[in-house]
């Protein structure tokens, strides 16, 4: 089967630092691939990569069979690849509503029917529609990141991890709603928090300095605790 995206012999440098050094992976459509490594291992710039945030200089990054390497940013979303960057992206002085609304690409019936499933999903949404983005929690600001990606007839998602700096709670509030959206979009998500990985992953990728060190089906790794240990940190 073809993957939905494929990222194949990535080099990507910022400035003159060399940061991914022939990372690949691929992404079969409708599952949850989850990008792990330590801190600094290259899980955000191989996001910002296929974003064309970071261009590669050398590799190919394919959509749907379509090269997207040397597009530009704007072009890559509007080919249908959603990103929740780990900073969020709220517009602080905007609205709840005004922050939904500025990232729509279309505003036809599809995206107004999604804009109610993802409303239904995170109702703090609905409650605070007139609240400025900067005055929202942590975890609604998170919300609110994703519903925007949602949005869009984005087929992929790319999700930098969603649960950095929130309450225990409001991280499986977050993973709740990402495992309801895996029933409709595919994801590739970036995670710290190998629980909240290891629930709603299908396929793992294992980042160390700027390489694709490993990979296998989650369970395998969720029964391997010398790679958990070697790679992640954790037992
Ligand atoms: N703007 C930049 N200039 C120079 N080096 C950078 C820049 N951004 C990232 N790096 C370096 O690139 C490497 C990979 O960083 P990246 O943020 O992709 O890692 P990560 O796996 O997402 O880590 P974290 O979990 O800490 O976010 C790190 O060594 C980092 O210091």
């Amino acid at each position: 089967m073809e993957a939905l995206l494929s990222v194949k012999g990535i080099e990507t440098y910022i400035d003159q630092f060399h940061i991914l050094h022939d990372i690949g992976f691929e992404v079969p459509k409708g599952e949850v691939t989850v990008l792990l490594g330590r801190n600094g291992a290259g899980k955000t710039t191989t996001l910002r990569t296929i974003m064309g945030l970071n261009p590669a200089s050398q590799g190919q990054v394919t959509f749907k069979g379509e090269e997207i390497t040397k597009l530009p940013p704007y072009q890559i979303a509007r080919k249908g690849i959603g990103y929740v960057p780990e900073d969020q992206g709220i517009f602080a002085g905007l609205t709840v509503g005004e922050n939904m609304k500025v990232s729509m690409q279309k505003e036809d019936d599809a995206t107004l029917e999604r804009m109610e499933w993802v409303l239904e999903l995170f109702p703090d949404l609905k409650k605070f529609w007139k609240k400025p983005g900067g005055q929202l929690s942590g975890g609604q600001k998170q919300m609110l990141s994703i519903a925007r990606a949602y949005m869009n007839e984005n087929e992929l998602l790319l999700i930098d991890e969603p649960s950095k700096g929130l309450a225990p709670i409001i991280v499986e509030k977050v993973m709740e709603s990402i495992q309801q959206m895996k029933e409709k979009t595919t994801i590739v998500l970036v995670e710290q928090n190998f629980m909240m990985a290891s629930k709603i992953g299908d396929r793992f990728y294992i980042l160390d300095d700027g390489q694709t060190v490993h990979q296998g089906r989650m369970n395998e790794l969720n029964e391997n605790e010398g790679l958990r240990k070697k790679y992640l940190g954790i037992a």
